[in-house]
């Protein structure tokens, strides 16, 4: 993401119309302050989580108060409409829906420059975005695998139709020619898709300064490793994709390191945060402690790597609430009443609880299904035989499909060392020996993108527009990458299984003969 404009000029601004995070709610507004923040956190910078982010600037609690947006701050749809050549306009096409509403203001309100009372805030968003709508062709080819590629293309599919629907509202509202474009529309649709918080009068939720400063940690991340395969499926409940859902769940991080016994219980309700009516301000707390300098980091809600993808435009490395989903025969669906979204592999390579069940079910002898049901439904084995057989078939499935792919892990990990090269290189003569190196994808990239071309190609690369391009490529061929690792970590404990029930096979076969002789 890049951003312009000045961070002073909006820290200020913040703190003149009353954000502030001070831990105390009591603290007068006074527009004496030259900055919203310092009390509790301060901006910084997070290469490797999310770039600009908040920091903790003293030890902190978990469930303090550390920042309070008013309800003025907020944009939302309700407030703009106070505007009344906007109100009347849009009043005209209530067909839209409340998203394309909100996007239409935003660009509305762009569209006033300087005299816009969000100004400062506006010049602080990114002007642009990686969202699965925003990928190109080639960047989305680049996933490989079918699901995501459907995602991305069905994203910008729907993107330009709701385009197209609220065009005729646009014109009618003057908008500049710039504004009216298409690309604009990406703009505002992810500003609002990755920015928004939740608030409980309108579904297209609201944009929140400053508090949108808070990067993103997944919820369940604690049981990430943990041995069980069920504990971090669908615990938690899903929460609508198109915005910044704050997370009020109770399972705050468990590194404590101050006594929990001692935070006032009515703190704990709250771990994230909220629009909270008795105060008409947003307030976020410390879902856990955190030491003083660590990023202070807001659960959006509990996503896939995809989900991330197309409504935030990043991933995680690790995300315990991944899926890998492999194609599956129509039968295996309609023989079982799982979800299809149920039917998965966790980022651990273990098969979801759904999908054991579903194949065990599946790969009974039909006759003898019936009586089986009650066994299958509460997650029970069925019999050595069946689990080696359903371990068997996951093996056979994942390996063909991870031999269908044009590309393998290694191919994939050396690409992304080539994209990281192309990103990072120095002079024309390095790009140029880069360049002439290049072969499969990389040599596709270069050449569609026209970077095949001496001076011209350096200066390409060097472009803004050729940057997005690498990083949502980047981004596509770290998706594909950690598909495949979970599926090639599936075959291993797959397998593992399978080596397991063949020795304590083996082992009862020595006992009984032994028994016998
Ligand atoms: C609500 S904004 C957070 C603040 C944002 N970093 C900024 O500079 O304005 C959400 C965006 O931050 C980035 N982001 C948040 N958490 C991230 C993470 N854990 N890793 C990478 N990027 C992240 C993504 O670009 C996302 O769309």
């Amino acid at each position: 993401m890049e951003e312009e404009g000045s961070l002073e000029t909006l820290l200020k601004w913040a703190a003149e119309i009353g954000i502030s995070d001070s831990p105390s709610s009591n603290r007068p507004l006074s527009s004496s302050f030259s900055c919203c923040l310092g009390q509790s956190l301060s901006v910084s910078q997070f290469p490797d989580s999310g770039g600009r982010g908040l920091a903790a600037v003293r030890d902190l609690r978990k469930g303090e108060l550390i920042l309070r947006v008013p309800k003025s701050a907020l944009i939302t749809t309700q407030i703009l409409l106070k505007d009344q050549p906007l109100s009347l306009s849009i009043n005209k096409h209530p067909s839209l829906s409340s998203t394309q509403i909100l996007t239409v203001c935003l660009l509305y309100e762009m569209g006033k420059g300087k005299s816009s009372w969000w100004y400062p805030y506006l010049m602080q968003l990114p002007r642009s975005y990686d969202t699965l709508p925003c990928f190109g062709q080639f960047e989305t080819q680049a996933f490989q695998v079918n699901d995501a590629i459907w995602a991305a293309e069905k994203a910008t599919v729907k993107a330009e139709f709701d385009w197209k629907e609220a065009i005729s509202l646009m014109k009618e509202l003057k908008l500049n020619h710039r504004l009216l474009t298409f690309r604009a529309w990406l703009w505002a649709f992810a500003s609002i898709s990755s920015r928004t918080l939740h608030v409980p009068w309108d579904n297209a939720g609201c944009l929140c300064p400053v508090g949108d400063l808070f990067n993103y940690a997944a919820p369940g991340e604690e049981d990430f490793d943990s041995e069980d395969p069920f504990v971090s499926e669908d615990s938690s409940s899903r929460r609508n994709a198109s915005s910044v859902q704050v997370n009020f769940s109770w399972n705050g991080d468990t590194t404590e390191e101050f006594d929990v016994e001692q935070i006032d219980p009515n703190l704990l309700r709250l771990t994230d945060g909220g629009y909270e009516d008795d105060v008409s301000a947003y307030c976020f707390y410390a879902r856990r402690n955190y030491k003083k300098g660590e990023q202070v980091l807001l659960s959006y809600g509990t996503y896939t790597n995809l989900e991330l993808l197309e409504h935030y435009g990043f991933l995680l490395d690790k995300n315990p609430n991944d899926k890998a989903f492999i194609p599956l025969e129509p039968e295996i669906y309609s023989s079982c009443s799982w979800p299809k979204d149920s039917l998965y592999i966790h980022p651990n390579g273990k098969p979801s609880f759904a999908l054991l069940s579903a194949l065990r079910l599946w790969l009974t002898p039909p006759s003898q299904r019936r009586s089986v049901g009650h066994l299958v439904y509460s997650g029970s084995q069925l019999s050595a035989k069946n689990e080696i057989i359903v371990m068997g078939w996951i093996v056979k499935n994942c390996n063909v499909i991870l031999k269908k792919f044009v590309t393998s892990i290694e191919e994939d990990m050396l690409l992304l060392h080539t994209i990281d090269k192309m990103q990072d290189f120095c002079t024309p003569t390095e790009l140029g020996r880069l360049l002439s190196a290049f072969e499969g994808e990389a040599r596709v990239f270069a050449e569609t993108k026209g970077l095949i071309n001496g001076e011209t190609g350096v200066n390409l690369l060097q472009s803004r527009q050729m940057r997005r391009y690498m990083d949502r490529w980047k981004l596509a061929v770290q998706w594909r990458l950690g598909y495949k690792k979970t599926l090639a970590d599936c075959i291993a404990y797959c397998s593992k299984v399978i080596e397991k029930f063949a020795s304590e096979n083996d082992s009862t076969m020595i006992i009984s003969t032994h028994n016998s002789t």
